[in-house]
């Protein structure tokens, strides 16, 4: 199928919202058809991979339903613990890459047509016109599933030659409860937490590249995985430094 735009946005509205403080809840991002047809692939897709950087380990394993696809990986899995003690970014989470060069989709869902959905010239139309930044060229992607007890600590999305302009999720758990954690954290310069954008169905989150942000940890108690589709709106061209 062809994903589409929801026809009901009103691009100027979000645009002057998007200005005042370089970032921006979009919801109903797609129409009810899309949304719906992406969140049941993303539920029942059985292919995902654990992607680990949590306490100077780094790895990414296949999975089966949540355990790991070779059993004698499993320790590796179970063994992953975040350093609290540790600056840096850590994170654990699953992940279905889609449009990393190297790692084929070939699931044909919805979910596969993301991308051209996201490089489509309505889409790029729309995010250049809410951000009021025509450098953007393209999105890259990922489909995550972060599970109870996954999270992704601070960081700002900085990655020298990719020339990420700003970074979007599009959440897909059709309910969430702010309680079950997960939220999409932004830190101000006192390491405050100068906003939380709770997971919120069919829900486009954007924010301008650099700035301080967090996934916080899905709660053990969580009854649902946390579904997103996340990645970047990117320039062909070199964007310049970015502090
Ligand atoms: O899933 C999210 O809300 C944000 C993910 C993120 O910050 C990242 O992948 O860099
Ligand atoms: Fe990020």
């Amino acid at each position: 199928m062809t994903l589409r735009l929801s026809s009901a946005l009103d691009v100027d509205a979000l645009a002057a919202a998007f200005a005042a403080k370089r970032r921006l809840r979009i919801p109903g991002l797609m129409d009810d058809d899309s949304a719906e047809a992406v969140a049941v692939a993303m539920e029942v897709f059985d292919n995902w991979r654990i992607s680990v950087a949590a306490s100077g380990e780094l790895f990414e394993l296949p999975l089966l339903g949540r355990i790991a696809a070779e059993p004698d990986k499993q320790s590796w899995i179970d063994g992953a613990r975040i350093d609290g003690n540790s600056p840096r970014m850590q994170y654990i989470f699953d992940t279905r890459r889609l449009t990393v060069e190297g790692f084929e989709d070939t699931t044909p869902d919805a979910v596969s047509e993301v991308p051209a959905f996201l490089n489509s010239p309505e889409f790029i139309a729309f995010v250049r016109a809410v951000t009021g930044d025509d450098r953007i060229d393209f999105a890259d992607a990922q489909a995550t599933r972060y599970r109870p007890g996954h999270a992704l600590t601070a960081h700002t999305d900085v990655a020298p030659g990719k020339n990420r302009l700003y970074a979007y999720v599009l959440n897909m758990t059709r309910e969430w409860y702010a309680d079950w954690g997960g939220a999409l954290i932004f830190f101000d310069g006192d390491g405050h937490i100068a906003d939380g954008f709770v997971p919120s169905f069919n829900t486009l989150n954007i924010f301008a590249v650099p700035k301080a942000h967090a996934v916080g940890q899905v709660a053990s108690f969580a009854p649902k995985d946390r579904l997103s589709i996340t990645g970047w709106l990117r320039s062909n061209e070199p964007i310049g430094d970015q502090p």
